[in-house]
């Protein structure tokens, strides 16, 4: 199996991540994706964030204990804690004098080509220029991902969407277990790590379930349609624990950590040549 160099990478954080289980935000995690992502953007990489969080960080802002129902209730939470959720990263950021843009994206803006090329103009500049672009998607205006009786779009999906359209080389997905299981380990004590796949199966799927923390959507099923999404572009992805961001360093090093989705295999990227 070949080995690939990572030239322009996309980490897709999600708020199980960023949001501890008491509700308050995860500061020093986000401390250490702020570190990490910029030693890797100073070292040459390309680097994208796809960051979730909004609602999870709106419903400190507000002190709210869960979300509530009413989607444009969510709404309002969401475009609160945008606001919150950039600011800490503005500032983490800053302290790694790399500077950051916002961009907040709707599926649409996707697929209509005009759109999409503007959206991939923008990010290209960007990338020139060094800025870490911080991808969300626009929840004032999209319903999919609101809705908890549907599973049909999240940030899950729309960073494999971005990482092929943009031509990323590996899609890094950061979430709270520590790889793809055969079945949800928070659920079943008899559940077994997978290391790597280069396809992924029905009984894979099937033991794949939605989410089970308080503020996240989507949960193995969206990342598993991530993954699906990036192999069939030939791309590779990687599902690994984000309690400690620093752990990107070790998949850009080659190193074999969570699940490792794709034919072909990472080469040291860090490696200054
Ligand atoms: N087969 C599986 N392997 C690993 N985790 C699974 C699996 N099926 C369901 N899950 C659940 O998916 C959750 C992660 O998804 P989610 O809560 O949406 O996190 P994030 O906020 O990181 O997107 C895990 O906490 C776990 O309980
Ligand atoms: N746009 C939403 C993202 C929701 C979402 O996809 O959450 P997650 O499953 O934690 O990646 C937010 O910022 O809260």
């Amino acid at each position: 199996m070949g080995k690939k160099k990572i030239k322009r990478v996309v980490v897709k954080v999600g708020t199980s991540t960023l949001v501890q289980k008491n509700g308050q935000v995860n500061l020093p995690v986000i401390d250490n994706l702020a570190f990490t992502l910029s030693a890797i953007n100073n070292l040459g990489l390309e680097v994208i964030l796809v960051s979730s969080g909004a609602m999870g960080v709106g419903l400190e802002s507000l002190g709210l204990k869960q979300r509530p129902a009413a989607i444009e209730e969510q709404q309002a939470l969401s475009s609160v804690g945008q606001l919150e959720l950039m600011r800490i990263y503005s500032q983490r950021f800053m302290n790694y004098q790399t500077m950051i843009s916002q961009v907040l994206l709707t599926r649409d803006v996707l697929h209509y080509p005009v759109s999409r090329q503007h959206v991939l103009n923008t990010i290209e500049v960007l990338m020139k220029k060094r800025i870490i672009p911080i991808i969300n998607e626009n929840d004032t205006v999209s319903v999919d991902e609101l809705d908890h009786h549907t599973t049909f779009s999240d940030n899950d999906e729309l960073s494999a969407l971005v990482a092929t359209k943009i031509d990323a080389d590996l899609l890094i997905i950061l979430s709270d277990v520590d790889a793809l299981y055969t079945a949800d380990p928070h659920r079943d004590p008899n559940a077994k790590p997978i290391h790597n796949l280069d396809h992924v199966t029905s009984t894979i799927e099937a033991g794949a379930a939605g989410t089970s923390t308080r503020f996240g959507t989507g949960g193995m099923i969206t990342k598993l349609r991530a993954a699906k999404t990036m192999m069939e572009a030939d791309r590779q992805m990687v599902l690994c624990n984000g309690r400690d961001p620093r752990i990107i360093m070790d998949v850009l090093k080659g190193k074999q950590v969570g699940t490792h989705f794709g034919a072909e295999g990472i080469a040291n990227s860090l490696k200054e040549e």
